[in-house]
Order: C-alpha cells, then sequence, then structure tokens
C-alpha cells in the first residue's frame, strides 16, 4: 500500500488540490449568495425560489463532492510514507484548520435548510463576517503545506 501511494504521490497532490479548489470556490460564493438572499430578496417569492436552486445546486453538485475528495486524496497523502513528519507544527495547524473548515461547511449547509425553509433569522452581517473564515483558514492552511514551519 505504502508504495503504491508513493509512487502515485504526484497524481494524488493533484487531485487534492483540484478538489481543494473547487471545494474553496463554494465556501466562498455561498456566503456572498446568502448575503444577497437575505438583504434582496423577499421569502416566497420568484427570486426566493431562483436562489434557493442556486444554493442547493453549488452545496450537493459542486462543494459536497469537493469536500469529499478533497479529503479522500488528503488523507492518501498523510498515508503516503515520508510525507508527515508529526514532531513538526505545520501537520497540527493544518489538520486543526481543515476540521474547521469542514465544520464551516455544515454551518453553510444548516444555514441552507434554513432558507429552504424561510427560517432564517441571520442578517447580511452575519455572513459578511463569516466569509471571513474560510479565507482565515486558508492562509493557515496555504502555509502549514507550503512553508511547513
Ligand atoms: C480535508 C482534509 C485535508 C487533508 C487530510 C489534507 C492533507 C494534505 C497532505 C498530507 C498534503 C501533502 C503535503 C506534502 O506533500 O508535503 C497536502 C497538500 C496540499 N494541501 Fe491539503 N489536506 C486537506 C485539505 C486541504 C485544504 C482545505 C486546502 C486548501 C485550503 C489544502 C491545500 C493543500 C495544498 C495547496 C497542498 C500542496 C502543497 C505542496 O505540496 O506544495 N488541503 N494536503
Amino acid at each position: 500500500m505504502g508504495d503504491f501511494l508513493a509512487g502515485a504521490y504526484p497524481w494524488v497532490k493533484f487531485l487534492h488540490v483540484i478538489s481543494v479548489i473547487s471545494w474553496m470556490a463554494g465556501l466562498f460564493y455561498l456566503p456572498r449568495l446568502y448575503v444577497y438572499h437575505v438583504e434582496k430578496v423577499q421569502a416566497g417569492d420568484d427570486t426566493d425560489a431562483l436562489f434557493q436552486v442556486m444554493e442547493r445546486r453549488l452545496l450537493k453538485a459542486i462543494m459536497n463532492p469537493a469536500m469529499i475528495a478533497t479529503w479522500i486524496f488528503g488523507l492518501a497523502l498523510v498515508f503516503t510514507p515520508g510525507i508527515i513528519d508529526w514532531s513538526m507544527v505545520w501537520p497540527w495547524s493544518k489538520a486543526a484548520s481543515v476540521l474547521g473548515m469542514t465544520w464551516f461547511h455544515m454551518w453553510l449547509a444548516a444555514r441552507r435548510k434554513d432558507f429552504a425553509a424561510s427560517t432564517n433569522v441571520r442578517t447580511g452581517r452575519t455572513y459578511r463576517m463569516m466569509n471571513e473564515v474560510p479565507t482565515l483558514l486558508m492562509i493557515i492552511i496555504v502555509a502549514s503545506v507550503i512553508v511547513k514551519f
């Protein structure tokens, strides 16, 4: 298994980065959709239905598969021999940040259900602030994997 993963390493990393880009695109865009949804749309009108379709498709067709692929290829990299030295800080800062990113994904999925049930109580300001969460985590993750402190 170790030999196979070592041989596949560049391709697995290639697939990991492609999945990461797709996942991050959704994590940045979905909260922006929520800002416009809450500030510009009346519950129950045609635009409300349109936003709900856009939010559902973005989450289910792009973000959920991209998150699963990111985890699968990321864990394959974790189990590749010689890639991670757990005595360093970067694997831990990366692990904590990807757990945070996954929590943020789940939080967005729960908020989508609020909009679908017309029970959203959060303001555009809340969604604008939450939009900074993936930016912050991405900076920590990329510093971790590139600088390897
Ligand atoms: C979801 C769970 C994740 C796991 C288990 C994981 C794990 C890993 C591992 C073990 C590597 C190999 C590091 C190396 O080759 O030295 C890697 C590479 C990378 N990861 Fe992740 N990762 C995850 C999510 C993410 C996320 C969310 C991002 C971006 C926001 C990300 C960005 C990257 C990048 C850019 C690289 C390539 C670094 C390089 O070799 O130059 N990963 N990941």
